[in-house]
C-alpha cells in the first residue's frame, strides 16, 4: 500500500537530501526545546525536596537525563552533519536515532504511568506524533510505532488487571491511529512542497536559460555576450592569455529574404549558426549579436589559429549549399585582438574589419592586430 505520496522518481534522491536536511534541522530543535525542558522538569523535581530523588520518580528522572545526553550528543554533531551534501550514514543514523529514541522514552512511560494509573495517552500521543512527523522514512516509523504498541500492551496486560488494561490499550491503539493520519498529513504536504519548489526551481533555470538565448538559432544572445566578453577580457589579461573576436555578417542576407522569403532566411541563419559551431572548440563563444551578424570569442587562440578558425568559417559557408536559398550565401568577417584595449575598442575594432571585407568584395576575412600594422594587413 502506498501509503505517502513518492516523489517522482527524478526527483527522489533530491527529496531525500532535502528531507534528511530538514529533519536533521528540527532534530537540532527539539534538542534545544529537551534541554529546556530538563531544565524546568529538574526545577520542579527540586521543589519536591528529598521526594524528587524517590524510586517512583527514578524512571522519569533516568529519561529526562537520557534526553539530555542525546540532546547535547545531538548539538555537538548535527551542525556538521547538516552542512554535508550528501547523504552519509552519519547523518542517517542521526535522523533515524531521533524517532527511536523517543519511541523508546514513549514506550517506558508509558507502561510506567500505566501501571501507576495515569495512563499512557500523554506520552503516546506526545512522542510519537512528534517522532512521525522528525522523520522521512515512514516505513520505519510504522514498524516502530507498532511494536512500541505491542511493547505497551505486552507490558500492561503482565502488569495491570485485565479489565483494567484494555482500556488503555484501547487508547493507545487510538492515539496511535491519529498520530499516524498526521504523519501522513504531514509528509504529503512536505512531498507537495518539495515538488512544488523543485518544479519552480527548474522554471526559474528555464528562465534564466531563455533570457541569454537567441530563439531561433538556439546559440547564445547579445546579453550573454556582454557578460562573456566582461569575464573573459580580464581573465586574459589576470593570466596573460591571448583572446581573440571575430564579428561574422551575411552578405546580402537581405536578398535573400526578398527572393526566397523571410522563412527561407531564417533557415540560412540556423544553417550558419551550425556551421560556426562546428568550427570552435568548447571553450569558445559564440552569439547571435542580431539579425544576421554574430560574434565570436575564441578563448586562448593566438593570432594564428584565430586566423585559421576565422578562414575556416568563411569557407565552410561558401561551400555549402543552403536548402531552399535561391543565390549562393557567403560571409564576411572581421577579427580583432585583445590586448587590453577598452571593450568598446575591441568591438569596434572587430566590427570595422568585417566592414572592410565587405568593402574588399565580400566572402573573407579582415584581420585588425597591433602587430599587423595600424589598421588593417589583409
Ligand atoms: N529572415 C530573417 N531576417 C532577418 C532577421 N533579423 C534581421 N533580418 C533581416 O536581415 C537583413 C539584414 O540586412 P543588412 O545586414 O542590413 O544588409 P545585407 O543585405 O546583409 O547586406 P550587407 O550586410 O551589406 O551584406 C534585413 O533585411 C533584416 O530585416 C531574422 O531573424 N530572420
Amino acid at each position: 500500500m502506498q501509503i505517502v505520496p513518492k516523489p517522482s522518481a527524478h526527483l527522489a534522491v533530491a527529496y531525500q537530501q532535502a528531507s534528511i536536511k530538514s529533519n536533521l534541522t528540527l532534530v537540532w530543535y527539539f534538542s534545544i526545546v529537551a534541554l529546556i525542558g530538563f531544565g524546568v522538569h529538574l526545577l520542579h523535581h527540586l521543589r519536591l525536596g528529598s521526594g524528587a530523588f524517590s524510586p517512583d520518580m527514578m524512571p522519569y528522572l533516568a529519561v529526562y537525563l537520557c534526553n539530555v545526553l542525546y540532546a547535547l550528543v545531538n548539538l555537538f554533531l548535527l551542525p556538521s552533519a547538516r552542512s554535508t551534501n550528501h547523504i552519509s550514514w552519519r547523518t542517517g543514523l542521526l535522523e533515524l536515532m531521533y524517532p527511536a529514541f523517543l519511541a523508546f522514552m514513549a514506550t517506558v512511560l508509558s507502561i510506567y504511568t500505566s501501571v501507576q494509573g495515569h495512563g499512557p495517552v500523554p506520552f503516546i500521543m506526545g512522542m510519537m506524533v512528534i517522532a512521525m512527523l522528525v522523520q522521512g522514512h515512514l516505513i520505519f516509523l510504522y514498524a516502530l510505532l507498532f511494536s512500541c504498541w505491542l511493547v505497551v500492551s505486552a507490558g500492561m496486560l503482565q502488569m495491570l488487571p485485565m479489565e483494567e488494561a484494555s482500556s488503555p490499550i484501547l487508547t493507545c491503539f487510538t492515539t496511535m491511529l491519529i498520530a499516524f493520519f498526521i504523519a501522513r498529513l504531514a509528509e504529503r504536504t512536505r512531498v507537495d512542497q518539495f515538488e512544488m519548489l523543485q518544479e519552480l526551481h527548474e522554471k526559474n533555470s528555464l528562465l534564466g536559460e531563455l533570457a541569454v538565448q537567441d530563439p531561433l538559432t538556439k546559440l547564445n544572445n547579445r546579453r550573454y555576450f556582454s557578460n562573456k566578453l566582461e569575464v573573459e577580457t580580464a581573465r586574459s589579461l589576470r593570466y596573460q592569455h591571448p583572446l581573440s573576436l571575430l564579428v561574422v555578417d551575411v552578405d546580402d542576407f537581405k536578398k535573400i529574404n526578398d527572393n526566397d522569403g523571410h522563412l527561407v532566411g531564417d533557415e540560412v541563419l540556423i544553417e550558419i549558426s551550425q556551421l560556426i559551431a562546428q568550427q570552435l572548440r568548447a571553450g569558445d563563444v559564440v552569439c547571435r549579436y542580431g539579425g544576421d551578424e554574430f560574434v565570436i570569442l575564441l578563448v586562448e587562440a593566438c593570432a594564428e589559429q584565430s586566423r585559421e578558425i576565422a578562414d575556416r568559417i568563411c569557407q565552410s559557408v561558401d561551400r555549402t549549399k543552403f536548402g531552399r536559398a535561391s543565390h549562393k550565401v557567403t560571409v564576411s568577417i572581421g577579427y580583432a585582438q585583445y590586448v587590453g584595449q577598452p571593450l568598446g575598442d575591441f568591438m569596434q575594432q572587430a566590427d570595422k574589419m568585417m566592414y572592410t571585407s565587405k568593402k574588399r568584395g565580400k566572402n573573407q576575412v579582415a584581420f585588425f592586430g597591433y602587430g599587423m600594422g595600424a589598421e588593417s594587413t589583409e
